[in-house]
């Protein structure tokens, strides 16, 4: 790609705002992503923190589920944070009922996996593909990926548990990277949408 990559955030739900100030310090033109006709305007995707059954129920209100689902089979580049890692998730362990996911990695995680609201904590995570020494990692509820398919790279563990992975176009982290000063994990979901481009 040559340019400036496009990258939405999708903002039904969610630590939106956090997301596009990181997208913009790591070089892409962030926009805010709520309607099937925004999400055709965009290179790359990320699925925000909060809540993943309330982010799968408004994306089906909004008519954004299936457009999503088609995006991301086709190749588009897609980075999922906590929620969004469980968005993209082929499967959920404890699904709340109805609970709809966007898929796009061959995975089955465990929500709430590393403790409720008051057991949030950071920890530096060592992110295979991000030079320069570990991340700050905020985990808020986080989920943890149960286990993977052979497709399916294994970036990072913490506690023994793995909490980032990347399987083609899609990429996903247990924590937040975008409520910390340091967006070197954006700089690589950037780098692999200018890829894909
Ligand atoms: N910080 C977060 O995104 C929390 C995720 C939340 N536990 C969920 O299941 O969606």
């Amino acid at each position: 790609m040559t340019g400036t990559p496009v990258i939405g955030v999708l903002a039904l739900q969610g630590d939106v705002r956090e997301h596009l100030t990181a997208l913009a310090s790591a070089g892409a033109e962030a926009r805010a992503v709520r309607r099937p006709e925004e999400l055709a305007g965009v290179d790359g995707l990320v699925l925000p923190g909060g809540e993943s059954t309330t982010m799968s129920k408004l994306a089906v209100l909004f008519g954004m589920m299936e457009p999503l689902r088609a995006r991301v089979a086709a190749g588009m580049p897609v980075y999922g944070t906590c929620a969004g890692m469980i968005l993209l998730a082929d499967r959920i362990l404890d699904p709340r009922s109805g609970q709809e996911t966007v898929k796009g990695i061959d995975m089955i995680v465990r929500r709430n996996a590393f403790g409720r609201q008051n057991e949030s904590f950071e920890a530096a995570v060592d992110v295979t593909s991000v030079p320069g020494g570990p991340v700050e990692g905020v985990f808020i509820r986080a989920p943890w990926v149960e286990s993977v398919g052979a497709g399916v790279e294994v970036l990072a563990e913490h506690g023994g548990h793995v909490v980032a992975v990347r399987q083609d176009n899609a990429l996903a982290t247990s924590f937040h990277p975008e409520l910390t000063g340091d967006h070197r994990v954006h700089g690589l979901f950037a780098d692999m949408v200018r890829a894909v481009g």
